[in-house]
């Protein structure tokens, strides 16, 4: 058995396009990832960083190939399933996975843990969901709710809200895209911190070459075909 966080084989993604030709948007992509290790896809826009996301997060089914995370094969899987493989084994920080906005940055936090396990007391809860937002040095904004806070801010909440469970795995779409240089570096510099002392494993994707720079192994996509171990 694999010890891989993601094993990504041969997959390809192939949608209908205009007058019936097909769009190749994913072209055989096939990858490891261990545990803990960081991995940032870089590539032109619309080469397919986000498709190959939304393919691990089970949130897009490729049309060939295979992708197992955390030991388990998504292929086969019904919409609820995924539902639960995602509460359990996945942290997503994308920018349109938007904080509830008539909650409390505890309660976003919160909500992640309630959802894993329903039957958990709220003290118990509380407690954890305090620690991930003060892991992110947002402690005394607990009871703030998403409009009250910055743009840079809101992402700290996001990512503690992603990395409350400690799942094995963190999804991160251009983690830094809306962020001033030094709150980008804060916010990456808190994920990575976050990732070793849980072992996380990070796939994110960036157009930036200084926080691609900081991940353990780099890939290029280019017209949906990925290429491993740029170096530096
Ligand atoms: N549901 C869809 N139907 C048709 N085309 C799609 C669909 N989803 C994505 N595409 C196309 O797939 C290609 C890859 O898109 P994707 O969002 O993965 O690129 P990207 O590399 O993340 O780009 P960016 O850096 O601009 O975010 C694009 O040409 C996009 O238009």
């Amino acid at each position: 058995m694999s010890s891989a966080v993601v094993e990504a084989r041969g997959v390809g993604l192939v949608l209908p396009g205009a007058e019936g030709h097909p769009l190749t948007i994913l072209n055989d992509v096939s990858f490891t990832l261990g545990a803990g290790e960081v991995g940032a896809v870089v590539g032109p826009s619309g080469s397919g960083k986000t498709s190959l996301l939304m393919i691990l997060a089970g949130l897009e089914r490729p049309t060939s190939g295979s992708v197992r995370i955390a030991g388990t094969d998504l292929a086969g899987m019904d919409e609820d399933k995924l539902a639960i493989f995602r509460r359990r084994k996945l942290g997503i920080l994308f920018q349109n996975f938007h904080l509830v906005p008539s909650m409390t940055a505890l309660e976003n936090v919160a909500l992640t843990l309630e959802i894993a396990d329903p039957t958990r007391s709220w003290t118990s809860v509380e407690t954890e969901a305090l620690a991930a937002l003060d892991a992110v040095g947002l402690s005394a904004r607990a009871g703030h709710r998403p409009s009250a806070l910055s743009g840079g801010e809101q992402q700290r909440v996001g990512l503690a809200r992603a990395m409350v469970a400690k799942p094995p795995l963190l999804l991160a779409d251009e983690p830094t895209g809306n962020l001033d240089q030094e709150t980008g570096a804060k916010v990456v510099s808190l994920m990575f911190d976050l990732a070793r002392r849980n072992g996380t494993a990070i796939l994110l994707v960036t157009h930036d070459p200084a926080l691609a720079a900081k991940a353990d192994r780099r890939f290029a996509m280019s017209l949906g075909v990925l290429a491993e171990d740029i170096p530096a």
